[in-house]
């Protein structure tokens, strides 16, 4: 694991970090975009760039604060850049915070580097004609270590002043004391981890990590007395992280006009620097390089308040300050061998497989790319060009959605299927509803019509009753269309078509984090309403927990979103439908009583089609035209032969059956008219009975009562045979729902197990 993690839910997917990171070591998959921690060289840069702080440095706090209630003495080292970070408070000022943090003993980082001076001078003294690169800061030797391995016979075989530090106070304390480094480096955080060095530090805490440490105890600086640094006293150590420091502090003399000693900061630079010694375009006797701009006083874990020029100069005054507080204590003073100060670099540079040009023009063309002027390379995907992105996509760090003008595109087209597809369904939905007014002249109609007008303006609760088909919801769109809602929406939901707690979730909304896949906050159906009507069709089909729940819209106007605590005020008339027996449901148990009365305030019962008949004629025209525009064909009419079949039959699925039933026979027919063989058989048989007498007005009641119920026994019957017993089988083929069906059944006797043997 990196020092640089990614707090996914902040990740905004700009790619900022990928335009930024210096050796494309982020890769983006479908939500974030992430660290690769085998090509990252810690710098630090995806840290600063992102606006979202999506990317955190790795935490040692907690860390530090578990060695500090441990069995073994602490000891803090402080970067050479601390000068440049606490310049508001004394040095011995900050020396007493951490010892009230509890650290045994504060050393200075400089004194680390000190500890290396011999070495410097003892290989810089060796001949050879390869160019030395120093190995101090941790970024650059990962950089080649893991991008430029050819470069890896030029690193000075030397520890890090850092590690030279942590193997002195080991060596001298004895090897169960525990050392922390706080520097501003973040690389130092992926450098101690390092097979090589392991042991030397056991954790490496930022400026801003000290920082927050202090103010958790309320340690103000400022205020607190000074105490003596522990370590050896540095001197010119103190200059080394500044730029030209090293040279100073390994009392290597270089001149600026000698092009054998090159000391460089900053990425640009020091990238530069680096493709030079590599193309060998360069041959200079000793680089040295560091990443941040500055040097170490530029690290990624510091506050930004001051400019290098302030910092470097404050470095400057602290080489210079006589009054730093020292009591070097005795295991320090006494000569002894030094510590192991030698290393060596490994490769670990992995190589990413390069794509073919056949897969590169593959993956251009599944970005719309097909001819070279398609290659924008605008850089907005983080890639400086679109070749760039594509072979990054093939190596698994890209995604092809990162290029914006494809993904603009493809929006456009999106938005554009799907206003497309927004305007059929409104044209279906008005086919199916918005033309059609409520028709038929029957007495029951009639009274409907009325009490629709009546209801309609007010803000009432209305429960629709009736059979399957009967033109409930047309009933409940009339009443908001007459409403002072009309302008609002009405929102229609059929509580069968939805799991329970799905059903909840659509309408009241959820939190999120809810449930799984509740990847954000999302609004129900309830507020989508708000100021509208909401209808619920087969009320008496949802559950008792959403039953407490639709009670507590009706009584207070509020929802509860599903996995929230605070109610939400809605401003929302509820109309119901069921075609269930609520009154039973009550006395059952399945159905709440409260809810019941509550909703049962102004009922509207719709009769079924058989009994309104007489409307059937007008009804039956009304369809037949609808379907005319439906399928694109002229009916101009319909045979008396096939009305009055229809009027003989008792139209178990009501209006809707009746519907389907015309809309067929309008495929079915050759001549535009609509005979009796192009309506089911049934049809048919119901003739025949009729013996070709003409009904009129009077003796219609009659004739329908003396063969209604021989009628529909038949017909049950013949469903029955063809399903061989199957009830819900042939309630499907009957087109009625599966309990009317069952009502049916019992209304005359018959039992689906009767008929078993008669499949056919
Ligand atoms: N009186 C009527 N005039 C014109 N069309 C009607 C009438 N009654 C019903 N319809 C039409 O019949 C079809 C079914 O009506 P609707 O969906 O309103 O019935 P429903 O009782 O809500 O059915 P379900 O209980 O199965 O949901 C719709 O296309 C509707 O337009």
């Amino acid at each position: 694991m990196g020092p640089i993690k990614t707090v996914k839910e902040r990740c905004r997917k700009c790619y900022s970090c990928v335009r930024n990171c210096p050796v494309k070591a982020i890769k983006v998959n479908q939500n974030w975009a992430e660290v690769i921690h085998e090509r990252c060289i810690g710098c630090g840069k995806c840290i600063r760039v992102c606006s979202q702080q999506a990317k955190v440095i790795a935490d040692c706090i907690e860390e530090t604060q578990r060695l500090l209630g441990g069995q073994n003495d602490v000891v803090a080292v402080l970067g050479c850049s601390f000068p440049a970070f606490f310049n508001d408070v004394r040095p011995g000022q900050l020396v007493t915070g951490l010892k009230r943090l509890g650290f045994k003993e504060v050393h200075e980082g400089a004194s680390g580097v000190e500890l290396l001076v011999d070495e410097y001078a003892g290989l810089l003294n060796q001949p050879g004609d390869a160019p030395r690169i120093t190995t101090h800061c941790p970024t650059i030797v990962d950089l080649i270590e893991r991008h430029y391995p050819q470069l890896l016979r030029n690193l000075m075989p030397l520890v890090s002043p850092m590690v030279a530090i942590g193997r002195f106070i080991k060596a001298r304390r004895g090897k169960q004391t525990r050392v922390v480094y706080i520097s501003s480096c973040i690389a130092g955080k992926f450098e101690i981890e390092g097979e090589q060095v392991a042991g030397a530090i056991d954790t490496v805490l930022t400026y801003r990590e000290l920082g927050q440490m202090l103010r958790e105890r309320s340690f103000d600086l400022a205020r607190l007395p000074d105490s003596t640094f522990d370590g050896l006293m540095p001197q010119r150590g103190r200059l080394f992280p500044i730029s030209g420091g090293p040279y100073q502090a390994f009392g290597v003399k270089d001149d600026f006009f000698n092009p054998e000693y090159l000391a460089t900061e900053g990425e640009q630079n020091a990238l530069e620097i680096i493709k030079d010694l590599s193309a060998r375009r360069i041959n200079p006797k000793l680089v040295d390089i560091r990443f941040c701009n500055g040097g170490c006083i530029g690290g990624p874990g510091k506050n930004n308040r001051l400019t290098t020029f302030s910092k470097r100069n404050l470095i400057h005054q602290y080489f210079q300050n006589q009054e730093i507080p020292y009591a070097t204590a005795a295991h320090y003073q006494q000569v002894s061998r030094s510590p192991e100060l030698r290393r060596s670099f490994s490769n670990k540079h992995t190589r990413l497989e390069l794509p073919g040009g056949q897969s590169i023009r593959q993956i251009l063309q599944s970005t719309n790319k097909f001819v070279e002027q398609d290659e924008l390379d605008c850089g907005a995907c983080g890639y400086a060009t679109c070749r760039e992105h594509a072979v990054a996509v093939y190596q698994g760090l890209a995604e092809g959605a990162m290029c914006l003008p494809y993904s603009l595109k493809r929006l456009e087209e999106d938005r554009f299927n799907l206003a497309q597809k927004y305007e059929l369904a409104q044209r279906a939905l008005a086919q199916e509803y918005g033309e059609s007014e409520i028709v038929g002249k029957d007495q029951r109609t009639l009274e409907i019509l009325s009490l629709i007008k009546q209801v309609g303006p007010t803000p009432t609760t209305v429960l629709i009753r009736g059979e399957s088909g009967t033109g409930k919801e047309l009933t409940a769109r009339a009443i908001h269309q007459t409403s002072h809602r009309a302008e609002k929406p009405l929102v229609a939901v059929n509580c069968t078509t939805l799991t329970d707690s799905l059903l909840e979730s659509e309408l009241f909304g959820h939190k999120k984090g809810a449930f799984t896949g509740a990847i954000a906050d999302k609004k129900g159906l309830f507020e989508a309403a708000c100021g509208g009507t909401i209808f619920l069709d087969e009320i008496g089909d949802i559950t008792p927990k959403l039953q407490a729940e639709l009670l507590r819209v009706l009584d207070h106007g509020e929802i509860k979103p599903v996995g929230g605590n605070t109610p939400i005020k809605v401003d929302v008339r509820l109309i119901a439908a069921t075609n269930k027996n609520l009154e039973r449901g009550v006395a059952e148990g399945w159905f709440r009583e409260d809810l019941f009365y509550r909703l049962n305030v102004f009922t509207i019962t719709m009769p079924p089609l058989r009994s309104r008949l007489e409307s059937l004629q007008e009804l039956v025209h009304m369809f037949l035209d609808r379907s005319s525009k439906r399928i694109n064909k002229t009916i101009v009419g319909i045979e008396d032969r096939a009305i009055n079949a229809m009027l003989r039959y008792p139209w178990p699925g009501n209006i809707r059956e009746l519907q389907n039933i015309i809309e067929r026979a309008s495929v079915l027919t050759q001549d535009n008219i609509i005979r009796l063989e192009n309506l089911p058989v049934v049809f048919a048989e119901l003739a025949l009975n009729d013996k070709g007498a003409a009904l009129n007005q009077s003796d219609f009641r009659g004739q329908r009562e003396k063969h209604l119920g021989h009628i529909e026994k038949g017909l049950l019957k013949r469903y029955l045979e063809q399903t061989g017993g199957n009830v819900s089988e042939a309630a499907r083929k009957a087109q009625i729902p599966r309990r009317t069906f069952y009502r049916l059944l019992d209304r005359h006797g018959l039992k689906g197990g009767d008929f078993k043997a008669e499949k056919r």
